[in-house]
């Protein structure tokens, strides 16, 4: 059955989390990937700069690009207020279906909804077919030639707000330069760039934080 890594990711967390515990699902699959093998999740270390900054940043209406295993989606819901509702964008069937499990494991369904297709048919339909008017946050953590394109789209499909925070993970590692380019230099945001480790390994990486400033 836990023919693939997603999968025995899963049947990780299954055999030893908490059902309804979200931090025990975050901290099971930390383990798991420090432990046996590498995926990538955002990780320990990169999650606590998330952390921080999705409660500073108290958001109502979330979008999340890229949601694997669903690592991210517990860990952002985890801290989302009551009526808060984080979207997430998937391609991979195998992926998401993995991910619902995770996210239904963990107790925060009611708080997340796994959106399965590409992010360029599914952005344009946010607000007509998903009712939302504009986005709180946005962390981007998909296909990393897909960074610029898609926060274009966002642009273009007016979801971004005056303080909507755009999160960017693997900036340095696999990298997003023509994301950062744009992001730092076109004059619509305001950019920070918080250092890191890729996930689970000493090399270096990054997240970008982009302000749009409306
Ligand atoms: O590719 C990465 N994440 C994206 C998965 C793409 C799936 C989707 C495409 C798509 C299209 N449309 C809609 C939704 C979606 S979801 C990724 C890769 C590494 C990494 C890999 C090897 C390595 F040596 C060093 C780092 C680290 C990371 O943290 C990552 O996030
Ligand atoms: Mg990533």
């Amino acid at each position: 059955m836990n023919h693939t890594k997603e999968q025995r990711v899963l049947q990780y967390v299954l055999d030893n989390a908490t059902r309804g515990d979200p931090q025990s699902v975050v901290d099971s699959i930390d383990n798991y990937c420090n432990k046996e093998e590498w995926a990538m999740n955002v990780g320990d270390q990169k999650g606590l700069i998330l952390d921080n900054i999705v409660n500073e940043s108290n958001p109502c209406v979330l979008l999340e690009l890229g949601t694997y295993c669903g690592y991210s989606a517990v860990r952002i819901a985890r801290l989302l207020k009551p009526g808060a509702h984080l979207y997430t964008v998937e391609f991979n069937p195998a992926f998401a279906a993995v991910a619902k499990q995770m996210i239904e494991f963990a107790g925060v369904q009611d708080k997340v909804q796994i959106l399965e297709g590409n992010t360029q048919d599914i952005i344009p339909q946010l607000k007509k077919k998903y009712e939302v008017d504009t986005l709180d946050f946005v962390f981007i953590d998909h296909w990393k030639d897909k960074y610029l394109e898609d926060t274009k789209l966002l642009e273009k499909c007016n979801l971004l707000r005056k303080g909507t925070v755009v999160l960017a993970d693997n900036v340095i590692v696999p990298g997003a330069p023509d994301f950062l380019e744009y992001v730092r230099t076109c004059g619509r945001y305001d950019c920070t760039n918080y250092p890191s480790f890729l996930e689970y390994m000493d090399e270096k990486d990054a997240l970008e934080k982009a302000i749009f400033r409306g």
